[in-house]
């Protein structure tokens, strides 16, 4: 199995912030991954560096065969899909669902003039009608729901045909018919084999997709655990990093975690 991304003794530091240490990590070809940690553990951070959005302080990272440093990461950036609350801001209210999908193909946010190829228009109906959004292709970004917008914003992330796809909280502020529909999408994402390798920070373990692989567990900058989900998701390994009597359980695929003793 070949790496996808590969990080070596990475930090990054901001003024007098250290937000991220010695961070050893390698998320490989066919692996879905997800990234839980209490916030400000940096796990937004870490998915930047591996959209190669941010570069690090110290340490390697080597993204689909090029070293962060030594690659022009416009020419790299666009076979990594990204997802997020970040490039969602940045998505005009006014634009057409198909435009903010097919858009991706030139790296853009907002259509203007460019022309799009057939395919690219094909591939783009395909993905809507695939994240369950039929109907929806002329309807404006503004006008959609919390949790259709999330589902165009990873079809938009698929339009390249990444070999990376990051997902930043991706259920974020959804109701639980909202969640449930993301869930079902990303679980068609992961367990299809033709999925892009995929890292997906989330908050909340019963946001977890089916098909998850691996699970990384971030606190205060620094990896708690990360390996295979079932040997990473476990009580011990979420109490130490949320500082909190947790009880993790999981069923039929589906994670969920909860206090076992006095909160306050
Ligand atoms: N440019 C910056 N300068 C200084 N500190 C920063 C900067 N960017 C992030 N930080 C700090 O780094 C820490 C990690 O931030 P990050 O957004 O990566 O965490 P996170 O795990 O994604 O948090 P959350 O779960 O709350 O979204 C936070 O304490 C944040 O305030």
């Amino acid at each position: 199995m070949s790496a996808v991304a590969q990080l070596a003794g990475v930090g990054v530091r901001r003024g007098s912030t250290q937000i991220l240490t010695d961070v050893d990590w390698e998320v490989d070809e066919g692996q879905r991954w997800v990234m839980v940690g209490p916030n400000g553990a940096g796990k937004t951070t870490l998915l930047q560096i591996l959209a190669a959005q941010m570069h690090p302080t110290e340490g390697l990272v080597e993204i689909l065969d090029e070293i962060i440093g030594a690659v022009d990461v416009f020419e790299l950036r666009p076979r990594i899909g990204v997802a997020s609350s970040a490039l969602a801001h940045r998505i005009p209210p006014h634009e057409a669902v198909r435009d903010v999908v097919v858009s991706a193909a030139w790296a853009v946010v907002g259509r203007w003039r460019e022309s799009y190829d057939p395919m690219d228009v094909q591939r783009a109906a395909e993905l809507i009608a695939r994240m369950g959004l039929a109907g929806l292709e002329d309807r404006t970004y503004g006008t959609l729901s919390e949790g259709e917008r999330k589902r165009v914003e990873i079809a938009r992330a698929l339009m390249t045909d990444p070999e990376l796809l990051l997902l930043d909280e991706p259920a974020a502020g959804l109701d639980l018919a909202g969640r449930e529909q993301l869930v079902s999408v990303l679980s068609g994402i992961c367990t299809d084999p033709d999925a892009p390798a995929t890292v997906l920070v989330t908050h909340h373990l019963e946001e977890i997709p089916l098909g998850v692989t691996h699970a990384l567990v971030l606190d205060e900058g620094h990896i708690v655990a990360a390996g295979p989900v079932d040997r990473v998701l476990t009580s011990p390994i979420l109490s130490q990093a949320f500082g909190l009597p947790l009880e993790v359980t999981s069923h039929n695929g589906r994670w969920s975690a909860q206090a076992s003793g006095k909160v306050l």
